[in-house]
């Protein structure tokens, strides 16, 4: 079953063929290509998500999320930050979120 081990896999794997044969590799391509090129892939992939979404077509949505969060991914490997830092901020918005919810309760 996918769990977040895959993204960090996927991370790992990403990372391993940024210096690969840009021919065989279509992550060392990308980076080959450069930073606005990732850029303007992750709001094309972005684009496309959204359009799977309001078409209600799930299959598409599936496909298109997941070329999103590959692309998300590619993005953050040329920019050298770790998946870690970000599943980090999430965690820490997560509990700041039930300070907040508890702070509610009790006034
Ligand atoms: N998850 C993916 C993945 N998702 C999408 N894609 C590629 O993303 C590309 C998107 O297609 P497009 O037509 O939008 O892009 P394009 O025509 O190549 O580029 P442009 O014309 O836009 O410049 C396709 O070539 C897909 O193969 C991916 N390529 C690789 N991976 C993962 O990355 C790993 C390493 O891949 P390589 O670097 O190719 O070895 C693989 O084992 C996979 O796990």
């Amino acid at each position: 079953m996918a769990t977040s081990d895959t993204l960090e896999r996927l991370e790992a794997t990403i990372a391993a063929r940024r210096e690969a044969d840009a021919d065989s590799s279509y992550v060392a391509k990308l980076h080959a290509r450069g930073l606005n090129k990732i850029a303007q892939k992750l709001g094309e992939e972005a684009t496309e998500t959204v359009i799977a979404a309001l078409v209600e077509d799930r299959t598409a949505l599936v496909g298109e999320a997941a070329d999103l969060m590959f692309h998300l991914l590619v993005l953050l490997s040329a920019k050298d930050i770790p998946l870690a830092d970000v599943l980090a901020e999430l965690d820490r918005r997560e509990g700041v979120s039930g300070i907040a919810e508890k702070a509610s309760r009790t006034s």
